[in-house]
């Protein structure tokens, strides 16, 4: 038997039961496998020799694709969920699509923004590809600030319409995904100015390129930004208006209106016009969770079937994750990956509620719901941007090629630490959240609180228990509410000492940014690893086998307890653990990795990629690595001369060899 097929000959795990969890149930992964049967029975929808294309082949192949989809395979094969048309475009395009299709971020907008009448019209078109369409927001000045921006919609009521236009350089929008290229119809969002007044940035709809021969409209100027650090073939774009007109009914009008004659009305928040950012940060939260599921299965799967180094006579050379270093890398992200999903799956029903709640015209969730989405975007894509990193270094040289789906995978969601809000200014909104719980206690002792933050109130979790059980859920959870309650005071007490000393509210705030960007984070980390440890005990866990549930705690375990050493400085400076209890803490850790060690290969497993959605050497399911890349390399050009010789050497290195010295 080899090495892979003995990992899970040994495996306890009832793996289709985990599959069925984190998939939504047995019939969606039942439907997940006949997409991807009508994907691989396509040849049109086949990837191989992709890695070798340049970025106008890889673009050019991914629009062809994507127009087939969308106008013969979806219907043909009666793919008409948008999950599963999610799935179908992913999986089959095998990259990101080139229509802002599956981020539907101009769809979510009009959704959440628009009135009935404006979503009776833009969505079917939006939902259904008629129009191609973008997400403009950010410009070559300010992505940040969104209150900074410069494009301006300067309303004309002689003639009911909005004036587009780009008074500066630097108001040009920038980055915006499908705008360089593909894009008929964009959300610009723009200062409102209307008799005389600025009120802020608003969502606008705006067409960009004719319908009839896609040339960008008179007045709009658009290109592509260029090749980037990922995203290779994403036709990231500018936009320039010069004074381009739009109809009044194109602003988007739910939350903020203008009527005819230019009267300005607006419905509760201001911020409800950011309502698409919070939602696209929960959704990323889910897909740190797809992009860590990726990284680890390639990289456990590798390291089961690699083997280095003979340690003793005669014995085989070791697999690499019985190497301590190797798990002490890998089986943390493992466990990472499992805490992500459950707290994705929390956050989007956090989203749900809030959004209920909005119907009603209700605000109480806001404020939560935009912290903790800040939080979770912030500290899910840089835990998983680092783990991906760390899942290539951990599979050595081969990590490092394109055959190993690392580069593709790490590249893209690299961006994610920045795209919907640079990681630390979402923690500084989290932190913002968590001081003002603290000033409004300050005032009122029996100000509401959030689940997520009555530790501010708990002095049960202040000190160190007398007997310390790290393997028991309640006391991690103890041990975290002291931490970050510690933290979030310490953070507090480092601005009301800036303004002690006179700073102005800027300067008192900005000197203490590492504490606030430190206390966000530790409070995600919480409620990561509390919502890890809530789950264990939902009927979709508890439902499954006893090896499974002894399993999934063992993961929760790892996962808290791994943060804890990471940053044992700040539990230790919170006084919830002492520095002498670092050494039972590691034992612990490394008893925990030996039991996960064995079902490594069943927890990738459960995550369901087959090879042709994985896109890996390294990651095969039936372990054949090399033969897998001894095949991709025949695929590459640079290979395919037929005298084994490359154009270079009769266009320059014959001379330089037959030069004499
Ligand atoms: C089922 C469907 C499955 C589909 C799968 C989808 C998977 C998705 C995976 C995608 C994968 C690949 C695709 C890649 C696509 C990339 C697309 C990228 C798009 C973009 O990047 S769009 C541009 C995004 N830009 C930003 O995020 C800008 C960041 N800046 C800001 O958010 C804000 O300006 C700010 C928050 C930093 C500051 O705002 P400001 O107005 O100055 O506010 P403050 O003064 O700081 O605070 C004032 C009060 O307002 C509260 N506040 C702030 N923001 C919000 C908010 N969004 N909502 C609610 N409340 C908010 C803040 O808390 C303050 O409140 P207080 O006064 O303290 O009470
Ligand atoms: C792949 C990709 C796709 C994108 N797609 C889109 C899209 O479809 N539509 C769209 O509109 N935009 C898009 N963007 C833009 C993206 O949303 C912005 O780049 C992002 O919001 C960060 O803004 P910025 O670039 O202005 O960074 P900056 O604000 O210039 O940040 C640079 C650095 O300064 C720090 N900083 C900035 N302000 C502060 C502050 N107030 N306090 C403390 N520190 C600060 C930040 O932490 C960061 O480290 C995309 C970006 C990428 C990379």
């Amino acid at each position: 038997m080899d090495d892979i097929a003995r990992e899970r000959a040994n495996s306890k795990l009832n793996t289709v039961e985990i599959t069925n969890l984190l998939f939504g149930g047995e019939f969606i992964v039942q439907r997940m496998g006949e997409i991807r049967g009508m994907i691989t029975s396509d040849p049109a929808l086949q990837m191989r020799g992709y890695e070798f294309l340049d970025r106008e082949d890889k673009y050019d192949r991914s629009v062809k694709l994507s127009t087939y989809l969308l106008k013969t395979k979806l219907s043909e094969l009666g793919i008409n969920h948008y999950l599963e048309k999610v799935q179908f475009f992913r999986e089959s395009l095998g990259t990101v699509p080139p229509f802002d299709f599956t981020e539907r971020i101009f769809y979510n907008t009009v959704n959440g923004q628009g009135t009935q009448e404006q979503k009776d019209k833009w969505l079917p078109l939006a939902g259904s590809g008629k129009i191609l369409t973008c997400y403009a927001q950010t410009e070559l000045g300010h992505g940040t600030f969104v209150r900074g921006l410069e494009t301006t919609a300067t309303y004309d009521s002689t003639t009911q319409e909005f004036i587009i236009h780009s008074p500066t350089l630097t108001s040009t929008k920038w980055w915006s995904g499908c705008l360089g290229i593909a894009a008929t119809h964009g959300i610009v969002v723009a200062r409102l100015i209307t008799n005389g007044e600025d009120k802020g940035t608003h969502n606008f709809i705006v067409q960009l390129r004719s319908m009839e021969n896609h040339e960008p409209l008179k007045g709009v100027i658009i290109g592509d930004i260029g090749p980037k650090f990922g995203f290779v073939e994403k036709d990231n774009g500018y936009a320039r208006f010069d004074h381009f007109r739009i109809p009044r009914d194109n602003l988007l009008m739910r939350f903020a209106r203008v009527d005819p004659d230019g009267t300005y009305t607006r419905r509760l928040s201001s911020k409800l016009g950011y309502g698409s950012m919070v939602q696209l940060r929960a959704f990323i939260t889910f897909n740190t969770f797809e992009a860590l599921a990726r990284g680890t299965t390639i990289a456990i799967r590798y390291s089961v079937v690699r083997r280095q180094t003979q340690n003793r006579p005669g014995a085989l050379e070791t697999q690499l994750l019985d190497y301590t270093n190797q798990q002490f890398i890998l089986i943390p992200l493992l466990a990472t990956t499992y805490a992500l999903y459950f707290v994705a799956r929390r956050i989007i029903a956090l989203l749900g509620e809030t959004q209920a709640q909005l119907e009603q015209d209700n605000l109480t969730l806001l404020p939560e719901m935009h912290a903790s989405s800040a939080g979770l975007k912030a500290v899910s894509t840089t835990a998983v941007s680092q783990g991906i990193e760390a899942c290539r270094i951990a599979c050595g040289g081969h990590g490092y090629s394109q055959s190993s789906g690392f580069p593709e995978l790490y590249s893209n969601i690299s961006a994610s630490m920045t795209y919907e809000g640079d990681n630390n200014i979402l923690l500084l909104q989290t932190a913002r959240y968590l001081l003002k719980m603290v000033n409004e206690l300050s005032h009122n002792p029996n100000h509401p609180l959030s689940d997520n933050v009555k530790y501010l109130t708990d002095n049960n979790c202040i000190h160190r228990p007398y007997s310390l059980i790290f393997t028991s859920s309640q006391q991690q959870l103890s041990l975290y509410r002291g931490m970050v309650r510690a933290s979030v005071h310490r953070a507090h007490a480092r601005v009301l000492d800036g303004e002690k000393r006179g700073l102005d509210t800027f300067d008192a705030w900005n000197q203490a940014a590492p504490e606030l960007i430190q206390c966000a984070e530790a409070h995600t980390y919480y409620v990561i690893a509390k919502s890890f440890i809530e789950s264990l005990e939902m009927s979709g866990v508890t439902n499954m086998c006893f090896e499974n549930q002894r399993i999934m705690k063992k993961l929760s375990d790892i996962f808290s307890l791994h943060y804890m050493l990471q940053k044992s400085g700040v539990f230790i400076e919170s006084g919830v653990i002492h520095g002498s209890d670092l050494v039972e803490l590691r034992e612990v850790l490394v008893s925990l990795f030996a039991e996960i060690r064995t079902e490594a290969v069943s927890l990738v497993d459960a995550f369901n990629y087959p090879d042709f959605v994985l896109r890996s050497v390294l990651g095969r399911k039936d372990g054949d690595v090399y033969r897998a890349m001894w095949d991709w390399v025949q695929d590459n050009p640079r290979n395919k001369h037929p005298d084994g010789v490359h154009p270079v050497y009769h266009k320059y290195v014959k001379q330089l060899l037959a030069s004499k010295l």
